[in-house]
């Protein structure tokens, strides 16, 4: 994918703030399931946004060899997700997302960014984004020296 959509940690912290707001009031949550590892740093905002100590996660590898593919479910929150959260850094083709509802369905399942094939699957979302662009997240990338133009 040629076209990028770059979040930084400022970025990341602001959207999940807002999140955060639209999850009130806290009172009628019980805790949070990150979907990880994606959805670690999301959790721990809305976590400390909303005064929730219970933090469990899901845990998911998705490959096939090198290829996203089959997923493998490593470690699961008990439960039907009633009370609970279940947040995501994103939503993209949506496969993790059915799963996550199949698994969850009493949970208000929400992310931080969308694109459309994935974005009807979610309770709520902040930011969109194109099908054709790449999201980079901040743990994802650094800062680094970039040679002038005129070079
Ligand atoms: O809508 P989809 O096409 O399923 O893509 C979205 C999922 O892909 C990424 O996770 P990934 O499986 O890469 O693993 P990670 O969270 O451990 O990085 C992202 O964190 C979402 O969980
Ligand atoms: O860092 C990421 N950016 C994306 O756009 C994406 N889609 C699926 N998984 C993803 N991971
Ligand atoms: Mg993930």
């Amino acid at each position: 994918m040629s076209k990028k959509f770059l979040i930084t940690w400022d970025n990341m912290q602001m959207y999940t703030r807002e999140l955060a707001e639209r999850l009130l009031p806290a009172t009628q949550w019980k805790g949070i399931i990150a979907v990880s590892r994606g959805g670690l740093v999301p959790a721990a905002i809305l976590a400390r946004e909303l005064g929730l100590r219970h933090v469990d996660t899901i845990c998911i590898a998705s490959y096939d060899h090198d290829q996203k593919g089959e997923a493998n479910i490593l470690k699961q929150a008990p439960g039907d997700g009633e009370g609970f959260i279940v947040v995501d850094d994103l939503v993209d083709t949506g496969s993790t997302a059915k799963l996550i509802r199949e698994l969850y369905p009493k949970a208000r399942f929400v992310t931080v960014c969308a694109k459309p094939a994935g974005a009807s699957l979610v309770d709520d979302y902040i930011v969109d984004i194109p099908q054709d662009t790449w999201i980079e997240q901040p743990w994802d990338t650094g800062v680094s020296f970039r040679a002038p133009l005129h070079k």
